[in-house]
């Protein structure tokens, strides 16, 4: 093709001045005839046309699976993806997820790099002069990368697997809304065995990363006033031994707990055609431990917390039936201090213990006194504190839209005041009372602030494994312990405000033992004011 046939003067002028100035400049500095270059690209568009329509065409080849980001199998995926695949392979489009949404775990491997960078210091008793820099900790945590919005294939296990992550953007309009996406997984063939495969590692591995955490979710309403699950937190599951309870009374819950859970447990319920369901009341005085155990038992039994308010300002009943239907078959729903939501029984709706409520699947009878109202609050203030009914509740909690499976725990500070309907057997199957803590409880709060045992657990670092040292060092704390018990008043002050004395010398037992009695004089003194 001859290399410098000069171009017309009026195919030039149809260019824009710039445009011919540099057509002209092609053609005499490089001897490039622009109609070539046109041609060529037009025929490298088509080429790559039909390459693509060849590609959706092969693509009917594949078998595809799809994950929505509302699945727990989305974070596993994505967190198996990031592990394994970034390690090895270049995404071409990632999102980095900034430090300062570092979790535990992370702050925690910041620490360890710390100290494995001879910043030893940072382990040992906090120094007055050394303060440690949140900002430090939080700098020096690794920076996630997650796939975002891309493709990517791999080989696993002898297959290609397509990996696919689409965003859809919260709105302009609206913002803060939450991008939504899924995860595209395709697979070359027509078994989804590869697919199936890779997605059960993810979960295993998702499983053996998280089996110390607790996830608790809660509902929270977003700029468009819709309730919606979120999940709310990752945290380090609390050890049962660390929640001060009656022994006996923890064993049985426990045992009642796991008997319900048993996957046989579900087939004996249908057999009786009685619903599916489990629920506890946690009833006692502000900081007893209610929230602990319930956390507690969340980390047992590896569930995960759904925590609903009926005092959220958008929680209505719709919101309330939809919410209980949303919820994993196996989880812990908790209804936390359901006595300050002040629930209403409707005007029209009879009273207790003169009504009996038909709902498929359930007859309810109560046959209380003469509580109208569900709250003190909603007595005195002759108005709910919140737009759910009590009707509306305990269709929520058990009517033929709730899930089944699932656990519920309703907290109180006052039982004596909940609609005996919102409490009967089958709603409510088992009544814990905290009360305010005897000798003994402050004996085992004591020993359980100051014995620690954890940091070289935590940390993988060497303490101090001196045996002898270590039952010398317990005797002491025992005694201190009985002392400090003995320094202050049975059933007056709950485990948390003890605690609260007691991390003002997290650590000086001694101090904290000997100001006990001084402490709780002034406490009781300001209580009766
Ligand atoms: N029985 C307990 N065992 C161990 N710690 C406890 C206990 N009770 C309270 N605490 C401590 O006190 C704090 C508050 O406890 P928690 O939130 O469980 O109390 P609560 O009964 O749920 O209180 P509220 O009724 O105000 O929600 C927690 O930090 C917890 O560690």
């Amino acid at each position: 093709m001859p290399s410098s046939i000069p171009l017309p003067r009026e195919a030039i002028k149809l260019f824009k001045p710039g445009y011919a100035h540099l057509l002209n400049l092609l053609q005499n500095s490089l001897g490039l005839d622009p109609l070539t270059l046109v041609n060529t690209g037009l025929l490298l568009a088509g080429i790559f046309t039909f390459l693509r329509y060849l590609f959706t065409r092969v693509i009917v080849l594949w078998v595809t699976v799809r994950i929505n980001d509302d699945d727990q199998l989305y974070d596993s995926l994505m967190r198996w993806m990031s592990d394994h695949q970034f390690m090895n392979r270049q995404f071409r489009s990632v999102k980095a997820i900034s430090a300062s949404k570092s979790t535990w775990e992370d702050e925690e491997e910041a620490l360890k790099s710390m100290i494995r960078n001879g910043n030893k210091n940072i382990l040992t008793e906090p120094d007055p002069n050394n303060l440690i820099s949140y900002r430090t900790i939080v700098g020096r945590s690794p920076i996630s990368l997650q796939p975002f919005q891309g493709t990517h294939l791999f080989r696993r296990h002898g297959s290609w697997i397509l990996f696919q992550h689409l965003v859809k953007r919260g709105s302009e309009l609206v913002p803060n809304v939450k991008e939504t996406g899924y995860i595209q997984l395709k697979c070359l063939g027509s078994s989804f065995a590869p697919v199936r495969g890779l997605l059960e590692e993810a979960q295993l591995y998702h499983l053996e990363r998280t089996k110390t955490t607790t996830t608790v979710h809660r509902a929270i309403s977003n700029v468009r006033d819709m309730i919606r699950w979120t999940r709310f937190s990752a945290r380090p599951s609390r050890d049962m031994s660390t929640v001060i309870f009656d022994k006996r009374a923890k064993q049985e819950l426990l045992q009642d707990i796991n008997e319900y859970l048993h996957p046989h447990t579900r087939r004996w319920y249908a057999n009786h055609g009685i619903p599916y369901r489990r629920g506890y009341l946690f009833s006692g005085a502000p900081g007893t431990g209610k929230t602990s155990l319930t956390s507690a038992l969340a980390g047992v039994f590896g569930l995960d917390i759904y925590v609903l308010s009926l005092l959220d300002p958008n929680m209505n009943e719709s919101a309330l039936m939809r919410l209980m239907s949303e919820v994993p078959s196996r989880c812990i729903v908790l209804l936390e201090d359901i006595d300050a939501a002040g629930l209403n029984r409707p005007a029209s709706e009879p009273k207790p213990g003169h009504a009996r409520r038909n709902k498929i699947g359930n007859t309810a009878e109560s046959t209380a006194p003469s509580v109208t109202q569900g709250s003190v609050q909603g007595i005195q203030n002759g108005s709910a504190a919140t737009s759910v009914s009590l009707s509306g509740l305990l269709n929520a909690i058990d009517g033929v839209s709730s899930q089944e499976g699932r656990i519920l725990i309703m907290t109180t500070n006052s039982p004596e005041s909940l609609d005996k309907a919102l409490i009967r057997p089958g709603r409510v199957d088992m009544h814990i009372a905290f009360e305010l803590p005897s000798k003994v409880d402050m004996q085992e709060l004591f020993l359980s602030m100051y014995r620690d045992d954890t940091v070289s657990v935590i940390h993988g670092c060497e303490v101090n494994t001196n045996k002898e040292q270590d039952k010398t060092d317990n005797r002491h704390l025992e005694s201190l312990a009985v002392r400090f018990a003995d320094s202050i008043p049975e059933r007056k002050f709950s485990l948390a405000a003890l605690q609260g004395y007691l991390l003002q010398y997290k650590r000086s037992p001694e101090e904290a033992c000997s100001k006990a009695a001084e402490w709780a004089e002034k406490k009781l003194a300001e209580d009766d004011e």
